[in-house]
């Protein structure tokens, strides 16, 4: 059994993280159902350890629930509402909870300590939905990818910071061009215009589209995708890397 010990983490002060997918033309989020919540569910967080540093920490909770290093990730927003736990109407259940599970892990204390206030840093991150094999933490039972307009029963305030996370990354997605962090290694124009409808949830002309794209200067145009079927093959094409 993996030690959980309160005195190795800094008190009151956690990581949500917004692990942003693209699949089937839906932008989707990694969401982790909490085993001691009845069918709660949380965006995959945690604390951070008095010993690394924030970044680090949100890194490590990342490989976590990913298995994937080196993932785009930005820091977006503190979530510092003071009432966010000490009034959250899930507090109780997850004391309740936590106490039932009757695990030595967690005694009174440390559950005291786990719905006391929490300031919560917001990151959100962008994977290639295809290399990542989810994986629950310390408290999920299970973790899926679900549509980011079709999301459960989430705790606390973790719908406000997935809605800030999304106004975060539809910001950022022309200035940077962090969407590609999304796609496989090669894609369609066809599939770079369905990410950004899915993350813009609005529909765009191809022709503009494309052509504003390429201007861009930053694909790599390569062969055609045969894929047998009757229409046109399109082209493939790939970040350039610098
Ligand atoms: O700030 P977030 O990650 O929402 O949660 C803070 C605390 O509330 C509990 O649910 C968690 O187990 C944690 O102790």
């Amino acid at each position: 059994m993996s030690t959980f010990n309160i005195d190795d983490y800094i008190s009151q002060l956690s990581i949500d993280c917004v692990i942003f997918g693209f699949k089937d033309k839906e932008l989707k989020v990694l969401v982790s159902e909490l085993t001691y919540g009845d069918n709660l569910w949380s965006l995959p967080g945690g604390y951070i350890l008095k010993t690394e540093s924030v970044d680090a920490a949100a890194a490590r909770i990342l490989k976590r629930s990913t298995g994937l290093d080196n993932i785009y990730l930005e820091q977006f927003r503190v979530f510092g509402d003071e009432n966010r736990i000490l009034q959250s109407k899930y507090k109780e259940n997850i004391k309740q909870g936590l106490l039932q599970l009757n695990d030595k892990r967690f005694d009174e204390k440390t559950i005291a300590w786990m719905a006391n206030r929490f300031v919560c840093i917001g990151y959100y991150a962008l994977v290639d939905i295809n290399k990542v094999n989810p994986k629950p933490g310390e408290f999920g039972a299970s973790i899926e990818w679900r549509n980011i307009d079709d999301l459960p029963n989430l705790t606390h305030d973790h719908d406000t910071i997935v809605s800030y996370g999304l106004k975060a990354l539809r910001q950022i997605l022309d200035e940077k061009l962090i969407g590609f962090n999304l796609l496989p290694k090669t894609f369609t124009m066809k599939e770079v215009k369905e990410l950004y409808e899915a993350v813009h949830d609005t529909s765009f002309p191809m022709n503009n589209f494309q052509k504003k794209i390429l201007e861009l200067n930053v694909l790599e145009r390569l062969g055609k995708k045969f894929t047998g079927a009757q229409n046109r093959a399109p082209f493939l094409y790939r970040f350039k890397e610098n």
